[in-house]
Parts: C-alpha cells; structure tokens; sequence
C-alpha cells in the first residue's frame, strides 16, 4: 500500500508534485429525470477548513445561500498516514460543525466513505467530498465541478436575492476560464508545486513560475475598475478560486511551502486590498476562513516537510485590519 503522505513519489526523479485527477465526476441537476436531482436536504459535502479547495465550495455555498439545502461536515485539520478524521464531541474545533460524521457516526475517516463506495478503492481521499444521502453515493469530489452544480442547479429552490447570484456571468465566463487556467496551474497547485518539490531545480521551477504569476494578477486587479477580478461588477468565480490560495499565502504557504520571494501584505498592493475586502465585508469568505486549521493542518501534516510539526508564530495578525498596513507602508505614508 502506497503511503499517501508521501507527496512526491520517492522513486520519481523528477522531483515534482503531480495532482492526480478527481476520480468521481456526477453531476447535480435540475433537470427532470437526472441522476442526481436538486432536492433540499439531499446532498452532505465533507470540507476541511484548511483546504484550498474544499474553501472554494464552503464560500459558494454561502454566496448562493444554499445554507438550508446542503448540510456539510468540516473534518479534524490533522491528516495522518489514514487520511482525513472526523473530530470528536470533546474537541471543540474553531469554526461552524467541526463534528464526527453525521450522517455515518460509526464511521471515524472519510476514507470510511471511499470504501463504502468500493471497498478495493486505491484513489485518494480528498476534500471536497459531495455525497448524496439518499442513495449513499458520492456525486463528486472535483471542487471545480462541485461550485458549478452550485450556481444555478438548485436555483428552483432558492428566494431572491440567491436566486440571482451568479459566478459565472455569460459575458465574462470565456476570460474566466482562461484566468482560472493559469491561476490554477502557477498560483493554486503552484504553491503545492513549490512546497512539495524534491529537488533545487522543480522547486526553483515552481516558485518562479508562482510569482510571475502573482505579478501578473496583481496587474489585473490594479487594473480593474471594480473590487473584482475582471472589472466585474459583482464577485465571480474567479475571486472565489483564487481568494482561497491568497488566504493562506502569508500565514502558511511563505515560510511552509517556501513561496518567500514576496509575501501579501508587503508586496502586492492590489491583491492585498482585494483580499481584505473579500474577508471583510462579505460574510461568506470571512466566515467560512478558519486560521486555526488552515495553520495547524498544513504545518502538523506535512512530516516531510517540517517534521517536528512546529506551527510558527507569525505573522501576526494572519490577516492585517482593512486600515492595517506592514510598519514600512505605515511609516512611508
Ligand atoms: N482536485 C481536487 C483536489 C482536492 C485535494 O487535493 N484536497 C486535499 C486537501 S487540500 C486532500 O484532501 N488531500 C488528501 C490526499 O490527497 O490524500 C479538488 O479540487 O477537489
């Protein structure tokens, strides 16, 4: 059996992390006669606050107000050799139901869930996890697919002002997809890329490939003439998937990942503004981002990288005030 803590293969000489694709790939829809309908109170997702991509599904779940459609399950932020566990009643985790499964309270793992699916299951374990409680199947643990289901399939079941949410405007959705495209290659995977390297020459690759495009969004956000990506009048798909890996940049990914050329809050003024009023001034980013997980997972499960599970102090606060500046900007002001 493969360790799963092992992030790049040992024998791979290479030295680069490589993604392995979500393997369940259903879909929920309105439509009449789907596998899968829309239906209030059907579908559990299984989250961790610390994961980037389970993030994403937690902030439009939220932005749809979907809260009363789709309950969910935050797992433990610690990942073992057994992968993801569900809290216990006594551990009081930070954050909105951080609780042992409910759906399945015998079970201790969400790899319980995988095996449930297929008992000779060899995929990974991963959040998101979307798992449809009428037939005890997983519909999907792709995020990217899991948000979409999310924009419009439940919308019969939603009042305004949900009802007219929508994260992928047609007009915009051609720069969307071509945005998400290399944010997602260099900035979300490429801070796993630059962390997980096991070699001088893939992580020098990643890092620099990761800050070029840093500068790059950072020029398309100075940019715009909204708070938005894209000059978008109102939040989109885009923020949303890039809001979760901005989030995590200075408390975690600079010194954890050693993405440490620049950091947020010193270099890159635009990106730190937007990310500030994301987790501000609407609820459904500043309440679904957890420090505590986000910090303590990534720094206590990754005993390859930091074995004595040290989680450093700093920086404090994990995220500076709206009229907050770093001491230099105060003092250059
Ligand atoms: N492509 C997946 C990636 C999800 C993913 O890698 N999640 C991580 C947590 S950040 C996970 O659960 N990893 C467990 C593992 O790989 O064993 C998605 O976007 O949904």
């Amino acid at each position: 059996m493969k360790n799963i803590l092992h992030w790049v293969d040992p024998k791979d000489k290479t030295g680069e992390f490589k993604r392995q694709q979500s393997i369940f790939r259903s879909f929920i829809s309105k439509e009449p006669g789907a596998e899968f309908p829309a239906e209030k109170g059907r579908y559990h997702l299984y989250v961790s606050y610390a994961c980037p991509w389970a993030h994403r599904t937690l902030i439009v779940r939220k932005l749809k107000g979907l809260d009363d459609i789709i309950s969910f399950t935050s797992v433990h932020w610690h990942m073992s050799d057994q992968g993801w566990r569900f809290a216990t009643p006594e551990e009081n985790l930070p954050g909105e139901s951080v609780t042992p499964d409910p759906v399945h309270p015998n079970f201790t793992h969400l790899r319980n869930i995988y095996f449930e699916q297929n008992p000779d299951y060899t995929g990974r374990f991963t959040v998101p996890t979307l798992y449809d409680k009428k037939t005890n199947r997983i519909v999907s643990n792709e995020s990217s697919e899991i948000i979409r289901m999310f924009y419009h399939e439940f919308d019969d079941l939603l009042e305004e002002p949900y009802k007219s949410v929508d994260l992928l405007p047609k007009n915009l959705e051609k720069d969307i997809d071509e945005l998400n495209d290399w944010v997602y290659n260099d900035i979300n995977n490429g801070v796993y890329k630059s962390g997980f390297a096991t070699t001088q020459e893939a992580y020098e690759k990643a890092v620099n490939q990761l800050f070029a495009s840093l500068d790059r969004v950072e020029q398309v956000l100075a940019t715009s003439s909204t708070p938005y990506l894209l000059s978008s009048p109102t939040i989109t798909e885009a923020d949303v998937r890039l809001y979760t890996t901005i989030a995590r940049f200075d408390p975690v990914y600079v010194q954890h990942f050693k993405c440490n050329i620049r950091d947020i809050r010193s270099g890159y003024p635009a990106l730190h503004k937007w990310l500030r009023h994301l987790c501000w001034d609407i609820p459904a980013f500043g309440e679904t981002t957890e420090w505590e997980h986000i910090k303590k997972h990534y720094t206590k499960s990754h005993g390859q990288i930091n074995p004595f599970g040290i989680t450093p102090v700093g920086p404090l606060p994990d995220i500076l005030g709206k009229d907050d500046e770093v001491v230099a900007v105060k003092a250059a002001k």
